[in-house]
Parts: C-alpha cells; sequence; structure tokens
C-alpha cells in the first residue's frame, strides 16, 4: 500500500486524483487531505477515504469542519498546517495546491524524504534551482503531474538524454487563439475562463488564455528535465491530442498523446513507473479525429510567454518576479479590478523595476514575492 497526502484535495486536480485513487483502493492509504475553503467537499472526503488527518485554512473553517464529522479527526490549520501535515508518515505527496502556498511544504515534505507528485508548476517557476537541488540531495522523486511533462517523461522512457535535440511542448492557444490585441481589450472573464479543452481551477485557466500556463511550463521543464531553454519550444495544437515530444538529434520525434484527461498524468505519477487502466477514462479515437493542426504561438499578441523566456535567460528571482505579478494580476482579472491586456503590462513592468538577486536564498525568494504582490496591490487595488 502506497500512503498518500494530497495538498489541495477539493480542488480540480485534488478530486481528480482521488478518483483514480478510488479505482485502486487496495494500491493506496489515503493518510492525509487539505482544502482551503471547501469544508463542505472536504467532510465528505473524509468520510470515503478516511484520513488520519486534515488541513484547512483558518480556525473557523476547522470549526465548520468540526460541525460536519461525527467523528473527531487531527485538523491542522493555516499555512503551517500545509507544512505540518507532510510531516506525516507517507510515501508520496502529491502538490495540488494553487500558487507560492505549495512552495513550503513541497521543501518540507522533500526534506522528510517523500516523493512528490506535482502538479503546482508555480514552485518549481519561482524556486526551481532550490527545490531540484534539495530533491537531488534527498534522493526523492519528483514525478510531474502536469500533463506536458509527465507527455515529456514517457518519451524520455528508454533513450539516452544525451541524444535529445528538443522538447516540444504544445499549447492549445486558449479561448483567444488567433485574435489581435484590439479584440482582447475587452474580454470578460467569463470568456477567458472559457478553456476549449480542459476543466481546471481559475488561476490556471486565466493562465492558459494569457499563455503565461505555457511560459510557466517551458520554465518547469528546464528545472524537471536539467535543460536550457533554447532547447524548450514550444508549438500550438489545438486539438490538445499530442500532450508533447521529445526530439531526438537523428530527427526522430517522440510524441505522447491521449484524450485530454488529467486522470491520465495523474494515474501515471501516482503508479511510476508502471501504469493503470481507469475505467471511465476515454481511449483515443482515431476513426473520429479528423485533424492534428500546427501554428507558431503569436508572441506578440501573447506577451506572458515571451517574458517567461526573457525572466527564464535573466534567472535568479526574476522569475519569482514573474510567479508573484502573475499571481495577483491574475487575481485582479478575476476580481474585474483590471482588464485582460494589464496582466502582461503588470508584470512587464514588475520586471522593469526588479533589481535581480542571482542565486536567491529561499527567503529572498519569499521576501520578493510578498514585496512584488504588495506593490501591485497598491497599484491596482480600487
Ligand atoms: N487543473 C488542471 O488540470 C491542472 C492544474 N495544474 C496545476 O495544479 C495546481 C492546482 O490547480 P487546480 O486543481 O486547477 O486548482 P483549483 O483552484 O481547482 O484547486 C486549488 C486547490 O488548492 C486549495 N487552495 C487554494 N488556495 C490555497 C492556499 N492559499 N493555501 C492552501 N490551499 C489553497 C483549494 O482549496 P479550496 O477549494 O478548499 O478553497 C483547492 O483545493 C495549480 O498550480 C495548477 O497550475 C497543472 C496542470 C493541470
Ligand atoms: C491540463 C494541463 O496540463 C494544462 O496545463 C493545460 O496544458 C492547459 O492548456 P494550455 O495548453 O491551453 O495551456
Ligand atoms: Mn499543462
Amino acid at each position: 500500500m502506497k500512503k498518500v497526502i494530497i495538498l489541495g484535495s477539493t480542488g480540480s486536480i485534488g478530486t481528480q486524483t482521488l478518483n483514480v485513487i478510488k479505482n485502486f483502493r487496495e494500491n493506496f492509504e489515503v493518510v492525509g487531505l487539505t482544502a482551503y475553503n471547501n469544508v463542505e467537499l472536504l467532510s465528505k472526503q473524509i468520510r470515503e477515504f478516511n484520513p488520519r488527518v486534515v488541513a484547512v485554512k483558518d480556525e473557523d473553517k476547522a470549526n465548520q469542519l468540526r460541525e460536519k464529522l461525527e467523528e473527531n479527526i487531527e485538523i491542522l490549520t493555516g499555512s503551517k498546517g500545509l507544512q505540518e501535515i507532510v510531516k506525516y508518515d507517507a510515501d508520496l505527496v502529491v502538490i495540488a495546491v494553487e500558487g507560492i502556498a505549495g512552495l513550503l511544504p513541497t521543501i518540507t515534505a522533500i526534506q522528510t524524504g517523500k516523493d512528490i507528485a506535482l502538479a503546482n508548476k508555480e514552485v518549481l517557476v519561482t524556486a526551481g534551482q532550490i527545490v531540484m537541488d534539495l530533491a537531488k540531495k534527498k534522493g526523492i522523486r519528483l514525478l510531474p503531474i502536469d500533463s506536458e511533462h509527465s507527455a515529456i517523461l514517457q518519451c524520455l522512457k528508454g533513450n539516452d538524454r544525451k541524444e535529445i535535440s528538443r522538447l516540444i511542448l504544445t499549447a492549445s492557444g486558449g479561448p483567444f487563439r488567433g485574435k489581435k490585441k484590439e479584440a482582447l481589450k475587452k474580454v470578460t472573464v467569463e470568456q477567458a475562463l472559457n478553456h476549449p479543452n480542459w476543466k481546471m481551477g481559475k488561476k490556471i485557466t486565466v493562465d492558459s488564455a494569457t499563455l503565461m500556463n505555457k511560459g510557466f511550463e517551458v520554465i518547469e521543464a528546464k528545472w524537471l528535465f536539467d535543460i536550457s531553454e533554447d532547447k524548450i519550444d514550444v508549438v500550438v495544437h489545438p486539438q490538445s491530442i499530442i500532450h508533447s515530444m521529445v526530439e531526438y538529434i537523428d530527427g526522430s520525434i517522440i510524441a505522447q498523446l491521449a484524450t485530454a484527461d488529467m486522470r491520465i498524468p495523474i494515474q501515471y505519477a501516482l503508479n511510476y513507473p508502471t501504469r493503470n487502466y481507469i475505467k471511465e477514462v476515454k481511449f483515443l479515437d482515431f476513426s473520429v479525429i479528423t485533424q492534428l493542426t500546427f501554428e507558431k504561438p503569436d508572441l506578440e499578441t501573447f506577451r506572458c510567454l515571451s517574458l517567461a523566456y526573457e525572466a527564464l535567460k535573466i534567472g535568479g528571482t526574476m522569475t519569482t518576479v514573474l510567479n508573484a505579478a502573475d499571481e495577483i494580476a491574475v487575481s485582479l482579472f478575476l476580481n474585474k479590478k483590471i482588464e485582460f491586456l494589464q496582466i502582461a503590462e503588470i508584470i512587464e513592468e514588475s520586471m522593469k523595476e526588479h533589481n535581480n538577486i542571482q542565486n536567491p536564498t529561499l527567503d529572498d525568494i519569499i521576501n520578493v514575492d510578498k514585496e512584488v504582490k504588495e506593490k501591485i496591490a497598491k497599484r491596482y487595488m480600487r
């Protein structure tokens, strides 16, 4: 039995992870679960999966949760709760919380020797060097859940890494593919949340619409696969059937294809290096696939992807600025305080104003994240 802790069990990835586990109840024991606000769903998950310990946002949420439960269960709270829960006896921690909230628990989980199944990409964007160095030092496995990185991991299997010519990340292009800046001036939150192929949390869905999600994935790929950014390309593939590819020095390209169902990469991370069959997951049917198309990303309209490459080239705390500015700008957009195109403008402005720190410590990263967010909030909160 693999003992598993899931951070963010009430979210899109968290619920799908529990769905995968439900299919293989004999293989997994759920030790810990965390929610932030959604205690209603967490209480149902507790009844179904019987974890030893859970964590929620604060004492108020803990009290609400207690009222919903018949039995006593250990309930931790706040950001400290996330760091405490990962210390419990477990083999694997699934990091499925959104944003920088995932950083310190990931570090603590690695320090305490757990393998990591990483959905959260912001952790590697903001502190890739620190996290990867620590994972190496501790000898733990850091397995990607993100569909593109899971695809790349699968395309690398059995091949010599020295023979890689480039990684090719596929992007759907999001809901605004093909549109120019003028047409994006007045797009609504609802339009930005209307992803063509995936149903995901709000933050990542807006990131897909700006192409920042792909920028983050370039950075994530650099750290996970230890490869420089000039060997990581992005191609727009609107059907989201090819989840990414690896090109080798002889010109051969190996791709991973599947339906757009996150339970496939989730089960791969949970069962790695083996695979498992999930009955409800649809398989690709080539008799109904009419086309697989590819386009160059429009870097002029979707500035965020270029900003991510620039931040990665500069290195140090610049990717922390990219991440922090994006987190707060997306939240301002979701709260209708700024317009869609201002997301990229705010990020670019924050990067220009930043005095970069090369080889930052964890404290540097946490401070930069806080400073950038406070500055933007002060400037744009009305
Ligand atoms: N969804 C997807 O298909 C994919 C997601 N990812 C990545 O996975 C991560 C999770 O995404 P997704 O599941 O879509 O997001 P959701 O918004 O659906 O879920 C987020 C989860 O994190 C919890 N949470 C939110 N804020 C905090 C916080 N400050 N502290 C602790 N917990 C918090 C939420 O709790 P509650 O709901 O109880 O408030 C919820 O359980 C992101 O980093 C995303 O980029 C990567 C690839 C694909
Ligand atoms: C499911 C997943 O991995 C997402 O990160 C997805 O890739 C988003 O789609 P985009 O290609 O539109 O960013
Ligand atoms: Mn992805």
